[in-house]
């Protein structure tokens, strides 16, 4: 069966069941918009898209996995702010000739996603239309003051926690053919824990592709960190780490030197893999949607986190003109390093 065989009330009431609600739900899903009561006098709101062809196929990825992306993706900008996920909204469009079941699925991978921090699906549209999910998240900051990239000092520790360039290998082995879209052997499975420990090789192709399918930030180890005090400056990798890391040392007016022996298990761990050893580096550093997170601290590193590198003075007139702000082992790195929407340059 396909979508345009059902009425949008219909295709609401097979989705609906498979989306929790947010803690402090006053209205729910249903009447024109729903409403939380927060604790909380902030909240932090933001939004992404996943764009079929831009962002995901549907010959690789499952409803599942791009409803579990959707949710995993903005879940991963709240916490960038300190803040926790409560609540996301779903705009949907779908084509008429989709199989119902892949709406299912989405709503079931993005219900799931919701549920690792207990948060809410609590609203959204659905359109016929070519297709595209538009998630927006609602975080709670708790009542702290929300984090923002701008906060680095020089003397500060640049700290990641999460995994780098898997998920540019996953998308790589897909389009390269090297590794079957089907590996959901080794996707985690509903309720299972992050499979991001830091700096860990992956087991394989699979576990890479696995990351470009259903990434998994790890949400808790950026929250902690922020209610231990400990973070200057955080945001989550979804472009790159070099790119990332710019618009941070930018936002900060700071310089950002990533330090390569840091990273050599992340490229060795992707040569392990089956990756050849002149892409692995591109990955590590260009290679965007691990959303893992990137901060500064001026203290020690905490739980679960490691030093990627440090924090320096901007020298401005060099660092501008050499294309700026971000140094690797103390060398330019090629400013087009890095995922943009709207450039041929890509890794
Ligand atoms: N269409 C838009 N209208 C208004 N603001 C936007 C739009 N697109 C992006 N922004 C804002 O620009 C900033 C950068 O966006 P983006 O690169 O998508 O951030 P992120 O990587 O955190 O998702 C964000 O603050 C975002 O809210
Ligand atoms: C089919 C396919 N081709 C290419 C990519 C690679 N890709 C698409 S968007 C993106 C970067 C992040 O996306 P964006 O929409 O900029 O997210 P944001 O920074 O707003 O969180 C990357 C690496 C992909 N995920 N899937
Ligand atoms: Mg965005």
């Amino acid at each position: 069966m396909h979508v345009r065989d059902f009425s949008e009330d219909e295709l609401l009431g097979l989705i609906r069941p498979h989306l929790p609600r947010a803690e402090g739900i006053e209205v729910p899903s249903g009447d024109d918009c729903a409403v939380i009561g927060l604790a909380a006098d902030s909240v932090a709101i933001s939004t992404d898209m996943l764009v079929e062809g831009s962002h995901y196929r549907p010959e690789w990825s499952t409803g599942y996995d791009v409803g579990w992306r959707a949710a995993m993706q903005n879940a991963a900008d709240a916490a960038a702010m300190g803040a926790r996920p409560v609540s996301f909204v779903a705009a949907l469009s779908v084509p008429g000739d989709r199989d119902v079941e892949w709406l299912v699925e989405f709503a079931r991978g993005m219900g799931q996603a919701a549920r690792r921090f207990g948060a809410g699906v609590d609203g959204g549209d659905l359109t016929r239309g070519p297709a595209t999910a538009g998630v927006t998240v609602v975080g709670d900051l708790s009542g702290r003051p929300p984090v923002l990239r701008s906060g680095a000092r020089p003397g500060d520790r640049l700290i990641h926690c999460g995994v780098l360039g898997w998920s540019a290998a996953g998308l790589h082995f897909l389009t390269s053919g090297a590794v079957a879209p089907e590996c959901a052997s080794v996707l985690p499975a509903d309720g299972e824990r992050s499979p991001a420990p830091n700096g860990r090789a992956p087991d394989g192709p699979d576990a890479v592709v696995a990351v470009y399918k259903r990434p998994n930030p790890p949400v808790d180890l950026a929250l902690a960190a922020c209610a231990a005090g400990r973070i200057r400056a955080l945001m989550d990798v979804s472009d790159g780490l070099v790119r990332d890391a710019r618009r941070m040392a930018e936002a900060s007016n700071v310089g950002i030197d990533i330090d390569p022996a840091a990273l050599k298990c992340d490229v060795d761990g992707l040569v392990c893999a089956g990756v050849r050893r002149e892409l692995a580096k591109g990955m590590v550093l260009g290679g965007g949607e691990d959303h893992g997170f990137l901060a500064t601290t001026p203290n020690s590193v905490p739980e679960g986190w490691r030093q990627i590198g440090s924090v320096r003075e901007l020298d401005p007139g060099d660092e501008r003109e050499s294309g700026g702000f971000v140094t690797y082992g103390g060398r330019n790195v090629p400013k087009g390093t890095g995922w943009d929407h709207f450039r041929a340059e890509r890794v």
